[in-house]
């Protein structure tokens, strides 16, 4: 139980808002995420869960980052950062969820129940550290999460703006701290320097051409990309050359406006207020810099699109090329994780030309990262952008204390050290795999027209579906499948066979109310016609549910 002190501090504090009426919440994929106007109740309730999660964890730091991602600019949401900088564990999903609809009256008393259930010994230190992206209600958010902080008798550090991979990295820094794994030093300007100096030391020797205009979403991610800039070598000495576009953050209506990575890669178009020559570098941020896309526009004016899918393949190739040339390949097991929405032929690559194992996870990063973890190198990416590499500790091990058989083999080994620096290990981070991209380029010598000749993506459509009760569709065979309602997979079964190279699948969606379906096919009108059938077969299903 709490103290009587803190419980009556709960109480007080909880009053001071309203819960919405009517509204039920949930912690999903993304935390919780709506219009911002909905929020403070949920905010609150997390900011009680934060300190509990690291009490339940003897002290070490949460944290808890307050965003929207790619969503409107009145939207806002909020999520929590396990010490590793991971995701939080599922299993807390259920106590944010449940906290977070209790009624205000009440919340001080489920708290309590929570401290019993998940069995909490109160004596342990709480510690959390919070940032937000640049939407306006942000600041009165973290409001109401300092007051939960303060309410508990929390410790808390707020470091203001920051991208949610930022506030990752710096809660896996100071629970690493001291230890033999220690990841960094844990401030905005560590993150920067450890990024700035692994940059310089995979460029050793190789040189960028052509520059990169990088869409920043008009969201947090433009100002900290400024800031990076300056922790990199110039241009002319192992530099890139980077152009930002979309940095306006004043106007906060402006974020995720026809611009940043969602768009880029739903609409497949660059942002209209494009400037870009044919054949230029272009990159998108999202409005939290967690999801990376490139694209150009080739000689003949058609927009070419360079996906998720084609980071992950590029990654993994040149990783593979490194681990080979350092004589360490037969020691460390590489494989890639895909989710069902990876390109075909992106799969058929990995496994055919690569010759590595493809793996294929449910939707959602979480479950990509633990897959990526049963290997010594994992390269995770969702197609719209979001993904990282892992390396193991035996890979870390290997990589440090191989002695070079040649100056090849050592040139090797020291790039792939700098990739462990350069690469942010606890989440997907936009910034870090802009540098792990372009150093990628500069080492292979490619343009984006020579990256995306490697394969050719086949036709692909995604399609929602809007039903009356998403939750009959239950997805299995890492959401491949439906096994419900009955009778639904054997018709998307028969539809797909119909078709060259056809395949598609549909699930409900974890954070919007509807049914995606995807398909792809070996033509476009294929692909487009998939869609539209099975798209039709989820719309009839859902509603012979109705009656
Ligand atoms: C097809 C697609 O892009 N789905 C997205 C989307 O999940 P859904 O469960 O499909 O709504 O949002 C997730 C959270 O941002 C992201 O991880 C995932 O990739
Ligand atoms: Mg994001």
């Amino acid at each position: 139980m709490a103290s009587p002190a803190v419980h009556q501090a709960i109480k007080e504090a909880a009053l001071k808002y309203r819960f919405p009426e009517g509204r039920v919440f949930e912690y999903g994929t993304a935390g919780f995420r709506m219009k911002a106007d909905l929020l403070n109740t949920v905010v609150f309730a997390v900011g009680l869960l934060a300190g509990l999660r690291s009490k339940k964890l003897n002290g070490q730091w949460i944290g808890v980052m307050v965003t929207a991602s790619h969503n409107p600019a009145e939207d806002n949401g909020v999520k929590l950062v396990d010490p590793m900088g991971e995701m939080l564990e599922a299993e807390w999903e259920a106590y944010a969820t449940k906290l977070a609809n209790a009624p205000l009256e009440k919340v001080a008393d489920v708290y309590d129940e929570l401290i019993k259930e998940i069995d909490i010994n109160m004596k342990n230190p709480a510690r959390v550290v919070f940032a937000r992206d640049t939407r306006a209600s942000g600041s009165r958010l973290v409001g109401i999460l300092s007051a939960a902080l303060t309410a508990t008798e929390v410790e808390f550090t707020d470091f203001k703006y920051m991208t949610t991979p930022q506030l990752h990295y710096v809660v896996r820094c100071k629970n690493t701290l001291g230890t033999p794994y220690e990841y960094g030093e844990p401030t905005e300007e560590g993150y920067y320097e450890k990024l700035g100096e692994a940059f310089k030391k995979v460029m050793k020797s190789v040189k960028i051409h052509g520059h990169l205009t990088v869409d920043c979403a008009n969201g947090v991610g433009g100002p900290k990309l400024r800031e990076l800039l300056k922790f990199l070598p110039p241009a002319d000495q192992g530099g890139v050359d980077i152009k930002v576009v979309n940095d306006n953050v004043i106007n906060p209506d402006s974020l995720n406006f026809e611009c940043g990575a969602d768009y880029v890669k739903t609409k497949q178009r660059a942002p209209p207020s494009s400037k870009a020559s044919p054949l230029d570098r272009c990159a998108s941020l999202d409005g939290d810099a967690d999801r990376l896309v490139y694209y150009f526009v080739d000689e003949n004016n058609v927009f070419r699109l360079l996906d998720g899918d084609r980071i992950a393949t590029l990654a993994a190739s040149f990783i593979g090329d490194l681990v080979r040339n350092a004589g360490i390949a037969q020691k460390l097991k590489i494989g890639v994780i895909q989710t069902a929405y990876a390109n075909g032929a992106s799969t058929d690559y990995i496994e055919k030309v690569l010759k590595l194992p493809a793996v294929c996870t449910k939707t959602g990063v979480k479950h990509l990262h633990h897959a990526a973890m049963r290997y010594d190198v994992g390269v995770y990416f969702e197609a719209n952008g979001h993904g990282t590499v892992t390396f193991s500790e035996n890979a870390l091990k290997t990589i440090k204390s191989s002695e070079p058989q040649s100056p090849a083999q050592q040139h090797a080994l020291e790039s792939l050290k700098g990739l462990t620096d350069l690469i942010n290990q606890a989440v997907g981070d936009a910034l870090s795999d802009m540098l792990l991209v372009e150093a990628i380029l500069a080492h292979k010598g490619w343009t984006t027209k020579e990256w995306l000749g490697t394969y050719t993506d086949l036709p692909s459509r995604l399609v929602r579906v809007e039903v009356a009760d998403r939750s009959i569709f239950k997805a299995v065979d890492a959401e491949r499948k439906l096994e419900s309602p009955a009778g639904l997979q054997d018709r998307i079964d028969a539809l797909q066979s119909r078709y060259n190279k056809g395949r598609s699948f549909a699930r409900a969606s974890g954070t919007e109310d509807a049914v995606r379906v995807y398909a792809e096919a070996a033509s476009r009108s294929e692909a487009d016609d998939l869609a539209t059938r099975v798209a039709n077969a989820v719309k009839e299903a859902g509603s012979a549910s109705d009656v």
